[in-house]
């Protein structure tokens, strides 16, 4: 197929008619379906008619008559569940893949979708990825390949001859995609070859020849609508990890960017799918640690057909599990807790400590104000905190026992509105209309730390009683490296016995938590026999940005390098005498970018909140800057001025570190980690901008 560039082979334009060929023969296929799917909901409306007749007739029949009457109308509403079932494949995209096999009943084409259908007369097979054996031989073999599969009972074997992707939208195909080969069609209706670029495997391509003085490589130029489902993209370990079996815990492990989530979203479909009944929706969950990543996981869970399954952050999940676990109308949370007695209460070895000093506590010894008090009085024990930072290995510093003293006693304090019950409250008002207390310490009176509520909850729920909590059947921990033991400890408690859960997580990404290791998490969730896959292919980032991201972690990194994906654009490196100079840069390139690629999306990461405010401030005129702090993304093009915090499990076109310096990133892990977290955020380019001293960490870049 060596033609010049632009020119197709006779081979290209014989994929691309039969291609085209195959989707008018579906599209056909379907609106023949749909008009005799008006019959069916002619019957749709004869049925509900004959329900409503059954029912009133029940309301006035003799009580013999009631069974005979109550018989038929289970029958008629059996009928009517079947015929609400019957979905035809959505038109505009029916389909995502063609796979063609010489198996045992000669040559067979199918099409893979998200909805099964069927049209024998027009040759139509549609399968649902998710649970057609035949499925298996799409994600586990390539072009050419001879397979060998058991379908039931049945060993099945053959040559697979054909394997494309295609992208059809609108009803209109608009891309197909067979190993390195991309044909793409233009608004236009011409098509064209394009080099292999973004999806191809380490081949040079898109981007390699950008000036790393420039930022942008044409990525955001217009909208992305043509881009491959990721479901037909999954290889063949992430789609072994998809089908481990629904009732066994898997623990997903993988370098930034590898799938976890992925994989992780997808079981979750699989499994709603596969076993409807065992695993409703409503008893399904999807835990993270930040708004953010909770608000892409309901937009990646949509597509999948499991919008109904609940997202939380782990805040959220915790506030909510309190309050129903101790029937709390509300409770009073602190959420501003200091960092250091945020670190020391979310940390393994206070949770280690916690079961040594209280044991499993008597049920009458669990309601919320006998836990408050026991907790206060532990957290003002010095000689149990010091027992406690001892234990964690110098990870905790001796000054956090002040802290958290000085912190525990203003929160056990009685609240200043209680003290001042029966005076006027008017007199109880500051000039500026605020209440006494507010802006003061005294706020902090009466309340509970956000991470106060998981070790309530672990310590009621060590006696077994987290009282009318529902149970989970399946939950979906991603980014389990930043939950604390107590944490999991109360979800395997909602899980009991079944067991059912999905963890994706890399250590090396872990922030908000002292990590205590695989195993340790495992026993806490009590599956310490769950089955472990590592993803080895970095999708996400190219192959500079792997290599840089692995430079920054140091001696942290894992022996083995994941395979990069694909080439990309050099990683722009920066420096500026001063900060204002650094600011201004980014700011016209960000400009000149969104001039030529609107339809980019951009993030500006900080280290921390500060930072990203002042860069911000420079912005703030523009249409185009957002200030993301609180995990507001809107997933819109522009660009994003954020914080490490905010974009853990995010990814965006371009990334640019406005401070890569050695005060926003000294040599220690933690500091090694968070750079990391930002740098493995771009799947495009990444600049990194200094300004005084450059970060050590970058040192030989
Ligand atoms: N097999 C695949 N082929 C191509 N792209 C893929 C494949 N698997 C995942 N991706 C894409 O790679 C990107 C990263 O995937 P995902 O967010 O699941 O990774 P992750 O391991 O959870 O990342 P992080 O460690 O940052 O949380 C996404 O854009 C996803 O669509």
């Amino acid at each position: 197929m060596s033609t010049p560039d632009g020119e197709l082979s006779p081979e290209e334009q014989a994929i691309i008619s039969e291609e085209e060929a195959f989707l008018r023969r579906v599209l056909g296929s379907l609106e023949a379906a749909r008009l005799r799917g008006g019959e069916r909901t002619q019957e749709t409306e004869r049925l509900i008619a004959q329900l409503e007749v059954l029912r009133d007739d029940a309301v006035s029949a003799p009580v013999a008559d009631l069974p005979h009457l109550f018989h038929q109308m289970d029958q008629t509403r059996a009928l009517l569940d079947r015929q609400k079932v019957t979905r035809l494949p959505e038109f505009s995209a029916p389909y995502f893949a063609h796979l063609k096999v010489n198996g045992p009943v000669g040559d067979r084409d199918y099409l893979l979708g998200r909805t099964s259908y069927a049209d024998a007369s027009a040759d139509v097979r549609i399968i649902d990825w998710r649970f057609a054996p035949v499925a298996r031989v799409f994600y586990r073999y390539g072009e050419g390949d001879s397979y060998e599969e058991w379908f039931g009972e049945r060993l099945s074997e053959g040559t697979v001859l054909v394997r494309r992707l295609v992208v059809i939208e609108r009803g209109r195909l608009t891309r197909i995609q067979v190993g390195p080969l991309v044909l793409v069609r233009s608004p236009e209706g011409a098509w064209r070859r394009v080099g292999a670029g973004a999806m191809s495997p380490l081949a040079g391509g898109m981007g390699t020849a950008v000036r790393p003085g420039r930022l942008g490589v044409g990525q955001g130029a217009s909208r992305r609508e043509g881009a491959l489902d990721v479901t037909a993209l999954l290889d063949a370990e992430q789609f072994e990890a998809v089908n481990v079996a629904a009732d066994e815990p898997l623990l997903v492990l993988g370098s930034a960017g590898s799938g976890k989530t992925t994989v992780a979203l997808h079981r979750l479909a699989k499994i709603a799918f596969d076993e409807r009944a065992r695993y409703p929706e409503s008893r399904m969950k999807v835990i993270v640690p930040e708004e953010g990543l909770a608000r892409l996981s309901r937009r990646l869970l949509a597509p999948l057909g499991l919008e109904k399954v609940s997202v939380e952050t782990l805040d959220s999940w915790a506030a909510l599990t309190a309050r129903i676990a101790f029937g709390a109308k509300a409770l009073k949370v602190w959420e501003d807790t200091p960092p250091l007695v945020s670190k020391f209460k979310r940390h393994p070895a206070l949770r280690r400590a916690l079961a040594a000093r209280l044991g499993v506590l008597k049920s009458s010894a669990t309601t919320l104000p006998r836990l408050r008090k026991r907790l206060a009085e532990l957290f003002t024990d010095r000689r149990f905190l010091e027992g406690v930072v001892s234990h964690s290995k110098g990870d905790l510093p001796l000054t956090a026992i002040d802290e958290l003293v000085r912190h525990t006693m203003l929160q056990i304090a009685t609240p200043l509105e209680r003290e001042l019950e029966g005076v006027d409250p008017d007199r109880l008002q500051t000039l500026d209309g605020k209440s006494l207390q507010s802006d003061t310490p005294d706020e902090l009176a009466g309340t509970l730390d956000l991470e106060d509520l998981p070790l309530l909850l672990f310590l009621r729920a060590q006696g077994g009683n987290l009282g009318a909590v529902g149970r989970l059947v399946h939950v979906v921990l991603d980014e389990t490296e930043d939950f604390s033991l107590v944490e999991l400890f109360v979800v395997g408690r909602l899980l009991g016995d079944a067991r059912s859960c999905t963890l994706a997580g890399d250590e090396m990404q872990q922030t908000s938590t002292s990590f205590a290791g695989w195993p340790a998490v495992l026993a806490e969730l009590g599956i310490q026999d769950a089955a472990t896959c590592r993803l080895q292919v970095s999708y996400r980032c190219p192959a500079p940005i792997t290599a840089l991201a692995r430079h920054v972690l140091g001696t942290q990194a894992p022996s083995t390098a994941p395979q990069a994906g694909r080439e990309g654009a050099p990683v722009g490196l920066h420096h500026f005498p001063d900060e204002a100079q650094a600011h201004l840069f980014i700011g016209e390139a960000l400009r000149e970018l969104l001039e030529r690629e609107p339809h980019a999306s951009v993030a500006v990461i900080a280290q921390g909140p500060e930072q990203a405010r002042a860069f911000h401030r420079m912005l703030a005129d523009t249409s185009w800057a957002r200030l993301v702090l609180e995990g507001d993304f809107s997933f819109e093009p522009g660009v994003d001025v954020t914080d490490v915090d905010n974009v853990k499990g995010l990814e965006f076109d371009y990334v640019v570190i406005p401070d890569a310096t050695a005060r926003a990133y000294p040599v220690n892990d933690e500091a090694r980690r968070r750079l990391h977290i930002a740098i493995t955020r771009a799947s495009h380019q990444l600049w990194l901008v200094s300004s005084g001293v450059r970060s050590p960490l970058l040192a030989g870049c």
